[in-house]
């Protein structure tokens, strides 16, 4: 269930889960995954992900080039010579996670503790670029799992936020394949994760609504299933540290 609140004023308490519980758990994922590939199908193929290449750099700096030139700018005085040369290494950047794996990040760091306890890696900063305008969006993530006694390493649950992060996103999206990403490495009783963040373009642009911000959630296993748990974890996300 996602909740957008304008400026602040109206979270709601009340984030379910969706309604394909009764459905056995691997194969709804898989099913789930196959149907929503990383990056837009083109002519019913999935678009192939690839570092990017020299050629591909190339052709970014010329299209930052024409850019420069289409909002009547020189794109050879001195202060943009070098500009679509460092607009295509930020591009290069902020798109980095189509090169990187999950097997890769995860590292081999899992680790059987028989630990069966919620846990939670809160307040993780993310900052991406969504797919319509591709402006920043920006926020914190909360993740939480529950073991089927095997743990991740802490920071790559953080990891993980940034590889699908450093796309181009939708918000909905990036929590759901967050979500997803976790319940396949560690196969636990359940994962929740919360995404809650601002749109440039819906601040600096467009409806220009400064102060809104967006929340989006997506729950597996346990925490779609039984309320107490996600009212936990919910909960946890609140609750104010005291360091
Ligand atoms: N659901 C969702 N929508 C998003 C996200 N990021 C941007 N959008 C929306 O994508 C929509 C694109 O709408 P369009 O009408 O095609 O584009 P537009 O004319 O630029 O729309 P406006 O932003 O309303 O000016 C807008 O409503 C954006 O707010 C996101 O992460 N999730
Ligand atoms: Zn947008």
């Amino acid at each position: 269930m996602t909740i957008v609140s304008s400026n602040g004023s109206s979270r709601s308490e009340s984030l379910n889960g969706n309604s394909n519980s009764s459905n056995p758990l691997k194969s709804t994922l898989l099913d789930q995954v196959a149907s929503r590939p990383d990056r837009n199908t083109h002519n019913g193929k999935e678009a192939q992900i690839k570092a990017t290449s020299e050629a591909a750099k190339e052709k970014m700096m010329e299209a930052v080039y024409t850019m420069l030139e289409s909002v009547g700018e020189d794109p050879e005085r001195e202060g943009l010579l070098k500009t679509p040369k460092r607009v295509a290494e930020a591009m290069e950047y902020l798109t980095s996670g189509y090169n990187q794996s999950l097997e890769d990040l995860v590292n081999g760091a899992i680790f059987d503790e028989g630990h069966n306890e919620m846990v939670l890696v809160r307040d993780i900063n993310f900052f991406s670029l969504c797919e319509h305008h591709m402006l920043p969006f920006m926020g914190r993530a909360h993740v939480a799992y529950i073991p089927n006694q095997k743990v991740v390493g802490l920071s790559k649950l953080a990891r993980i936020v940034e590889m699908y992060a450093r796309r181009l996103q939708v918000q909905e999206r990036l929590t759901r394949q967050i979500a997803e990403a976790v319940q396949e490495i560690l196969e636990p009783q359940g994962v929740a994760v919360v995404m809650e963040a601002s749109h440039m373009c819906m601040s600096m642009r467009g409806v220009q609504k400064p102060g809104s911000w967006t929340v989006t959630s997506a729950m597996i296993g346990s925490f779609q299933d039984d309320q107490k748990t996600r009212e936990e974890f919910l909960n946890l996300i609140r609750h104010q540290p005291n360091f």
